[in-house]
This record gives C-alpha cells, sequence and structure tokens, in this order.
C-alpha cells in the first residue's frame, strides 16, 4: 500500500495494475426492479406494488408489474452472465413471493420458494456464486397495514423469521448474505421524504424510527444465523450500505471539514458505527439531541440504544457491502430551530456540486471517481479494515433515443473501478466489484426512465429483449484482465467496444422478435431517433447562425 498516499490531490492521474488474484467481478439486480410476475404464482403484495399503482407516485404512472420479466427469463440473464464470465451475481428475495402476508406461521409459498431455488442451483452449476439480499425494499403489504412497517418494531421478529426460512431453504448453497440494501433509502426516502414506497413523510422522527429497527433486525439475523446456521452452513452475513462522499468545499476551513464529516455520518456512519462500533455517531447525537430540546421535545428524536443493545449490534458485520455512485461537496449551514424537523435540517451542512462534473443521466448522479477512493479509505480508518464488497456502482442514461454505444458508462466504469484499485493499493480490504445494474430496471420513483443495465431491455415489446450495450465488453476486459494491465490494452477496449456496439445498435432497430413487437416501437424508436438528429442539426444550426 505504500505506493499511494491518498491525501494527496492527485485526482486525475490513471493507474495500471490488476487486482489480486480471485478478486471477485459481478453485476447486481433486485426483486422488484426485474422479476415482473407481480401477482403470478401465490405473491402476495409489496409495498411497491401497491405504491406504484396509486397515480401520481412514479413518473409516467409506470409500475414494475411486468419490468423485465425476469422471473421467467432467468435462464436467459444466466446465459448473459455466463458471456461476461462473471464470478458472482446479486440479487434480491421477494419477500412476499416466499411469505405472502409476511408471516411464516400463515403460509409459506413453495411456488416463491421453487423460482430461488432453480435460480440459485443454475447459478451454481454455472460457476456463478449467488450473493442474495433478503430485503431490497419489498416488505409485504400486509405489515405495512397492519403494524406500520419499519415504524414498528415487531417488524425485527417477523424479518428474523423470514430470513430463517431463506437459511432453512437456501443456505445450503448460499454462502453470502446481505441482510438490507441501502437502509438510508429505505428510511429517508420511505419515511422523511416519501418518494418511495410506503410513501410517509413523518418529518425529522420516522426516519430514525425506521432506521432502529432496521439496524436491530439486522442484528437479530446475524444473531440467528451465527448460533442456528454458521457452524453447518459455514457462510457470512453482510448488510450493503450506500453511501456517497462528502469533500469539504474548502479543505482549509475547520467548518467545512467538519460539516463534510458530518454528511457522511448521517449517511454511512447511521448504520455502520452502531453495527461496528455499538452506537450512533457522537455527532448524529449530538446535533439531533440539540436540535430536539431546542424544539422543545423531553427526548431526542433519535432513538437510543440500551446498554444491553449496543453489546448486541455491536460486531454484527462479517463483511461489509458498500453501494457508492456519487460525490457532493459540503459546506457548513445552520438551520435554525424554526425551520422545523428534518433529517437534512438536523444535519447543518448544504451539498453542493461542481458544474463541470458529467452527470449523464440521474438528477443526483454526477461523475466523481476520486471520491469513491476516499470512501473507502474512510471505511478502512474509521471501521478497522473491514471486508469489503462493493454491492454497488454504476450509471445511468436519460435518452430519447436508443443508444447502445454508452460511452460515458464505460468512462465511469474505468474510472471508478480505476480508483477502486487504487483503494485495494492502499491496503482497504475490498473482495469483490458488483456493476450496478445487469439489466435496465424499473428504477423506483423514476419508473423506466432512468437506465442503469449493462444490458438494454426494450420494455415496449411484451418478450422484453435485451441488448448488449458496449459497456458490457468493455467491463468483460476488466474481468477477463481482472484490472487494467497496460495503457496499450486499455486504449485500445473502448474502440473495440464501440466497434461491436454499433452493430448491436443495428439489431435493436430491427429487433429479431419484430413479429412480437407492437407496432408503437417499430413506429417509435426510428421516429424519435430521427427527431432527434433533425433538432440537433437545427439547434446547430442556430447556435452558428447566432456566433456569425
Ligand atoms: C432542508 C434541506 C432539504 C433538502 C431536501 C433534499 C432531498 C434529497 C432527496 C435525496 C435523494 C437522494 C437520491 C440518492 C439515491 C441513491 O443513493 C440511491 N438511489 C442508491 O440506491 C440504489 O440506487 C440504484 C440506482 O438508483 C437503484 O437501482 C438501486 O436499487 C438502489 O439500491
Amino acid at each position: 500500500g505504500g505506493d499511494f498516499d491518498w491525501t494527496k490531490n492527485e485526482k486525475t492521474s490513471f493507474y495500471y495494475g490488476t487486482f489480486p488474484t480471485g478478486f471477485s467481478w459481478g453485476v447486481g439486480s433486485s426483486a422488484y426492479q426485474t422479476e415482473g410476475a407481480w401477482n403470478t404464482d401465490g405473491k402476495g403484495m409489496s409495498i411497491w406494488d401497491v405504491f406504484a399503482h396509486k397515480k401520481g407516485k412514479i413518473s409516467s404512472n409506470e409500475t414494475g408489474d411486468s419490468s423485465c420479466e425476469g422471473y421467467y427469463k432467468f435462464k436467459d440473464d444466466i446465459n448473459l452472465m455466463k458471456e461476461m464470465k462473471l464470478s458472482h451475481y446479486r440479487f434480491s428475495v421477494s419477500w412476499p413471493r416466499i411469505l405472502p402476508s409476511g408471516l411464516r406461521s400463515e403460509h409459506v409459498n413453495e411456488k416463491g420458494i421453487r423460482y430461488y431455488s432453480d435460480l440459485i442451483d443454475l447459478l451454481l452449476d454455472s460457476k456463478i456464486t449467488p450473493v442474495v439480499t433478503l430485503y431490497h425494499w419489498d416488505l409485504p403489504q400486509v405489515l405495512q397495514e397492519k403494524y406500520g412497517g419499519w415504524q414498528n418494531a415487531s417488524m425485527v421478529g417477523y424479518f428474523n423469521e423470514f430470513a430463517n426460512l431463506c437459511f432453512e431453504r437456501f443456505g445450503n448453497r448460499v454462502k453470502l448474505w446481505i441482510t438490507f440494501n441501502n437502509p438510508w433509502s429505505i428510511s429517508v426516502e420511505g419515511y422523511e421524504t416519501g418518494e418511495h414506497a410506503p410513501g410517509l413523510r413523518t418529518r425529522g422522527s420516522g426516519a430514525y424510527k425506521a432506521a432502529h429497527h432496521i439496524i436491530k433486525a439486522h442484528a437479530k439475523v446475524w444473531h440467528t444465523y451465527d448460533m442456528k446456521w454458521r457452524s453447518k452452513q459455514k457462510g457470512l452475513i453482510g448488510i450493503s450500505l450506500t453511501a456517497d462522499w462528502g469533500e469539504p468545499v474548502d479543505v482549509s476551513n475547520q467548518r467545512d471539514v467538519e460539516a463534510a464529516e458530518r454528511y457522511i455520518h448521517f449517511y454511512l456512519g447511521w448504520f455502520a458505527t452502531p453495527l461496528f462500533h455499538g452506537d450512533y455517531p457522537a455527532v448524529m447525537k449530538e446535533y439531533i439531541g440539540r436540535k430536539s430540546g431546542q424544539q422543545g421535545l423531553g427526548a431526542s428524536r433519535l432513538p437510543v440504544f440500551s446498554p444491553q443493545e449496543k453489546s448486541y449490534v455491536r460486531g454484527t458485520v462479517d463483511f461489509l457491502g458498500l453501494g457508492h455512485y456519487t460525490t457532493r461537496y459540503v459546506t457548513q449551514k445552520n438551520y435554525p430551530s424554526g425551520f422545523g424537523d428534518s433529517y437534512f435540517a438536523d444535519r447543518d451542512l448544504a451539498e453542493l456540486v461542481d458544474p463541470k462534473w458529467p452527470d449523464p443521466g440521474s438528477e443526483w448522479l454526477y461523475s466523481v471517481p476520486w471520491g469513491f477512493r476516499r470512501l473507502l479509505n474512510f471505511v478502512k480508518a474509521q471501521y478497522g479494515n473491514p471486508m469489503i464488497y462493493v454491492t454497488e456502482n454504476g450509471v445511468s442514461e436519460k435518452m430519447l433515443c436508443t443508444d447502445l454505444c454508452d460511452d460515458w458508462r464505460m468512462q465511469y466504469f474505468r474510472e471508478y473501478i480505476n480508483e477502486l484499485l487504487k483503494a485495494v493499493r492502499d491496503g482497504v480490504n475490498v473482495k469483490g466489484y458488483t456493476a450496478w445494474s445487469l439489466l435496465d430496471g424499473f428504477e423506483w420513483d423514476e419508473g423506466f426512465s432512468e437506465r442503469f443495465g449493462l444490458y438494454f431491455v426494450d420494455f415496449r415489446n411484451k418478450n422484453k429483449p435485451r441488448f448488449p450495450k458496449a459497456s458490457v465488453q468493455f467491463y468483460k476486459r476488466i474481468i477477463s484482465s481482472n484490472g487494467f494491465p497496460s495503457q496499450r490494452e486499455v486504449e485500445s477496449w473502448k474502440r473495440k467496444a464501440v466497434e461491436t456496439c454499433s452493430s448491436s445498435n443495428q439489431l435493436l432497430a430491427a429487433d429479431p422478435l419484430i413479429g412480437h413487437m407492437e407496432m408503437v416501437t417499430e413506429i417509435v424508436v426510428p421516429t424519435v431517433c430521427t427527431l432527434c438528429i433533425l433538432l440537433s442539426a437545427v439547434f446547430f444550426m442556430f447556435l452558428l447562425r447566432r456566433r456569425l
């Protein structure tokens, strides 16, 4: 690790080298985003089924009812993974698909169990390690209606029963388990802003309460596995935390430096600090406690762990799953107590972005590769260099035209994975990387308008055909080289990938399943693309005339 000093401001240099032997390369997906089959084979409703069916919640009122039809097409998808020579595949189990009412005591849906069992078997036959997320946001609706979902402490026990069933049925074959995906989003977007299911806006308290129960539920599942299954199954239990990096606007200004640290503690530390050290970050306790007092509350809005709970949650991470997409500049900003309760106001900071940062897709996602290395080193320093799997990293596109030549995604992967390589050289204990995502999918409140996939999915065609974007070829080369062997080689990758994508573009234009295609696809895709070209030409001429 002596080669690198991450505090040096070397934000642009590229490092040629490879990852340690045995480094794991994968792709990810989640049940609601890709499976479809929302009411098939005895599946119960999830909070996302219900939320997406309410008008006005999702862009263009889209739903995940059929999405990529992954439930029916998993064999095809595994073939795509085999072609990429992946070492692992991260997917999630839909809780209501196997427990329709959420409760094991009521009914176990054997058809749902069989689906995941077949998926796992085929992955193993294909030499791909399954990495299974137990909760990627699709809580059984019954549990939301009866108990208020993650607002209620009873969820800890119900989640444990569900996890225990998964260990019982799949644990002989699954060795890497992730309890929760991105609890920050579950808490903040589900219970603070209400942009995600269940769509609640219990500002300033609901998110903290949900997070508290999620942390306890994670710990309970870890203990269940440890006591009941570990000696037989020999697997590992982790959690996947997503976090941005926060960089001080002015590194010489102590208030900015502290604000940036607060940003990360309110994001990653909120969950990681209890699980590694047994309690919430001191800065969260201080800020939320002080503001609660100023608001005339008798107690902090941040729940408290009892001494027994502290020791119960501490040390319950066999590996840390880390999701990372982007970075923010952070500066100190006071929110007066009259501003009202809010997770965002509790932090006393403002987030800024550099307008020069590339921003190809989702509004919140700017490409800032150097932030990744800093975040990884932060984890190493704060939490005793735990074993890390990068469980999500990727970029979206928002385009009118269908373009499989995703130059910006290749650039994003090239630079982010290179920063990961530098972090590994810094001594950060990273065992694997998961590109997000295998397929374009249902992008939560954004519906299908943002595409994160390595494979393009034609959602207008009821057969949901998949088409490789150029980044498939590019990622394949990173995998087969286990990194970036030499400048000469890496420089040729993009060119070669682009050569293949223009033929895939033609394939897409003349969809091989054209017989089954809805007429609208045939008319709209070429028309929209032609229109794009025409409009760009008109705009270009307009600019030219103005200059002259
Ligand atoms: C007083 C000040 C008020 C400020 C209010 C600001 C409101 C901000 C709302 C927050 C929006 C944050 C959006 C970021 C989200 C990502 O961290 C999250 N999407 C990451 O989760 C994964 O994202 C993948 C791509 O979106 C997704 O496909 C995957 O399923 C997620 O696990």
